[in-house]
């Protein structure tokens, strides 16, 4: 094989290896799919504005995230069932990972990521109808040294996903979201033509009553920071700030919520300018290249986080291909970094871009 040097290189190999099916859900996203399609576009219009006769011979790409220092400000976002594509799942993806938001539909236990996890982990929760599932998944976060809370309040229910109605999607019987009652998870395994197994769990399990009042409510039940991830406007931004929320992550799902809405990172100014520094914005969607990644931060984003490039990286090598697909955008945001003239991620203001 070829060396990869792209993370669409990994994307190309590991469609290669995923059967069909698994590469479709992975892949896709909801109705005409145009959000997914917007996240990358956005991206490719925003120019950059490089400067030049800038002392760039130590650039540091490190950065400070809830009092946590990282060697890149790139994590990985939280994606279910890794082990749809590698053995191993999430525990070869924390090997890999400088910090990795786990999925409440992980397929290891927290505790099994916890032990193999290099970098800082932080658990994603949904709003399942059965709180105590929600407040579960709190104490054992807790109890493991998960670092920080991410509810993700952009999936009421999971978006109309025809790539996975068409083929009848479901989760194969042997890989189980591990940290949730097999009971809450069951129909997630049941195939039926013309419907995706998840869209039918996600409307029987998951609260589409969630309201600011539940996330105070959660903000109460543990000392973890809590972020708000699914924020595309700078009222969402408010409120989740104002019922506790110590962050948000500016995100639409990788385009598989809502289609039609905001590519993420047009949605970054806004948001970033209503929390004004009262704590971190993160962003995820389309993130593809380290020149992505400098573009988000010129936005104002405190970090990134990749989903399916990291998926990418675990279906074609296990730990050493996700590590691969995180240093391949490490590299090319050094480079870019270099190149533009801003040698510190301190140096990364919104004059690195070109109005457009
Ligand atoms: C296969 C897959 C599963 C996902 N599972 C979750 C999940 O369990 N929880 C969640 O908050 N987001 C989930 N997401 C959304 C990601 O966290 C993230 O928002 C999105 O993938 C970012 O876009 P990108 O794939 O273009 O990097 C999932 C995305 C994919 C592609
Ligand atoms: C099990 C799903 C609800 C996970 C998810 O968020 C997704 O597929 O986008």
């Amino acid at each position: 094989m070829d060396a990869l040097l792209t993370v669409a290189e990994y994307e190309a190999a590991a469609r290669d290896r995923l059967p069909a099916g698994i590469w479709d859900y992975i892949a896709g996203g909801s109705g005409q799919e145009r959000t997914l399609a917007a996240n990358l576009d956005a991206f490719a219009r925003l120019a950059l504005r490089p400067r030049c006769l800038v002392d760039v011979s130590r650039p540091d790409l490190s950065t400070e995230l809830l009092g946590v220092r990282l060697r890149t400000p790139v994590g990985v976002a939280p994606v279910a069932y890794h082990r749809l594509v590698h053995p191993e799942g999430e525990v070869a993806t924390a090997r890999a990972a400088g910090f990795l938001v786990v999925s409440a539909f992980a397929s290891r236990t927290l505790e099994e990521i916890a032990a193999a996890a290099a970098g800082p982990l932080w658990l994603q929760l949904y709003w399942f109808r059965r709180r105590e599932v929600v407040a579960g998944l709190v104490r054992r976060a807790e109890a493991a040294g998960y670092r920080a809370l991410v509810l993700t309040v952009d999936t009421p229910r999971v978006g109309r996903r025809l790539r996975e109605a068409r083929r009848g999607f479901a989760i194969p019987a042997g890989i189980v979201a591990a940290n949730v009652d097999a009971a809450v998870m069951a129909r997630t395994h049941e195939a039926v033509d013309g419907e995706s197994a998840l869209v039918r769990h996600s409307r029987e399990q998951l609260d589409p009553s969630l309201g600011p009042a539940d996330l105070a409510w959660l903000c109460a039940q543990t000392d973890l920071p809590v972020l708000v991830k699914g924020v595309l406007t700078a009222e969402d931004a408010e409120l989740a700030l104002a019922h506790g929320a110590a962050g948000v992550v500016v995100s639409n799902h990788g385009g598989r919520q809502l289609d039609g809405a905001v590519a993420s990172v047009d949605a970054l100014a806004e948001v970033a300018a209503a929390v004004a520094g009262r704590g971190p914005v993160l962003l995820d969607g389309g993130v593809r290249t380290g020149t992505d990644v400098l573009r988000a931060l010129a936005l104002g984003a405190s970090a990134v986080l990749v989903g399916r490039p990291a998926l990418w990286g675990l279906a074609v090598d296990g730990e050493p291909g996700a590590r691969a697909v995180l240093d391949v955008i490490a590299a090319e945001l050094e480079d870019a970094m270099v190149l533009s003239g801003r040698p510190r991620l301190s140096d990364v203001d919104p004059s690195l871009l070109a109005r457009p």
